[in-house]
């Protein structure tokens, strides 16, 4: 089927007359030119060209419009990639630092949330054995874990080089603790590939913190549990309970 769609003629009623006038002035020059065929004659000419213009204007300002709306396209993509690269890890594709401190302080406006704060064990050995690209590479396979296994409601930040954090909205400490405990395990299991062989572990700390708190108050619960984790031997989560820390079983 022919998709071409021939625009509209905006002018087709005035060709119309145009070409009745042109057959009337045919038929009158053989047999009496006067002055009144001469004015049509000229009219005719004067009304062709105007035509003619117009429709050529027409053409230019629809050429117009379309480049318009192809770099209104453009901007709107450069824009959403724009908004895309501020709060997004280039690396992992996951939040970055400032997004994940904005979505918590939205969250707190109304809501309770629960927060956990995870770091690669002995990360710095492994980009010391094994170069900084599968450094890269055990990040990338940290937050496929994270993203099997965390609810669908949660959010997943990167907020340091090796540290991640998640938001549970709507979830108590103790069911944050145990999304902790199912990620740990993800993690300790996860085929990292290391050329000597050895596997990929990481520390948790939890928090949970009522509605109207801040961003820094959560993160530093979270991150002194974390702390105690790595404290009490590494790949294991503690969950803060206000300012006290309960370091659970792994
Ligand atoms: N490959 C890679 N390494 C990073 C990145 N960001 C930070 N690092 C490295 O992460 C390592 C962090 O090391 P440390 O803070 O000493 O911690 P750690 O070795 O994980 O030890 P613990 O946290 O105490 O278990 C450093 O070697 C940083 O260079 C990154 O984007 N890619």
């Amino acid at each position: 089927m022919d998709t071409c769609t021939v625009p509209p003629d905006l002018f087709e009623a005035e060709h119309r007359a145009l070409l009745a006038a042109q057959a009337t002035y045919d038929s009158c020059s053989a047999a009496a030119p006067d002055r009144c065929h001469q004015a049509l004659g000229r009219l005719l000419t004067a009304y062709e060209r105007l035509l003619r213009e117009t429709r050529r204007l027409v053409r230019r300002s629809d050429r117009a419009e379309l480049e318009m709306t192809q770099l209104n396209h453009q901007l709107q993509e450069l824009t959403r990639q724009l908004e895309y690269r501020a709060t997004h890890d280039s690396l992992t594709g996951i939040f970055n630092r400032a997004a994940i401190i904005d979505l918590v302080n939205r969250h707190f406006v109304n809501q309770d949330l629960a927060l956990i704060v995870l770091d690669i064990d002995h990360f710095k050995r492994v980009n010391d054995s094994f170069g900084h690209p599968v450094g890269d590479r055990v990040i990338v396979g940290v937050v496929d874990c994270l993203q099997r296994v965390v609810p669908a409601t949660a959010s997943i930040g990167r907020v340091g080089g090796e540290e991640f954090t998640v938001l549970l909205p709507g979830l108590s400490a103790e069911a944050a603790e145990q999304v902790a405990q199912a990620v740990r395990q993800a993690i300790e299991v996860h085929a990292f590939d290391l050329p000597d062989g050895s596997g990929i572990t990481a520390s948790f700390g939890v928090s949970w913190f009522p509605a109207g708190g801040r961003f820094d108050d959560a993160y530093n619960l979270a991150d002194e549990a974390l702390y105690q984790a790595k404290r009490n031997g590494r790949n294991q989560v503690a969950r803060a309970l206000g300012p006290t820390v309960i370091l659970a079983a792994t």
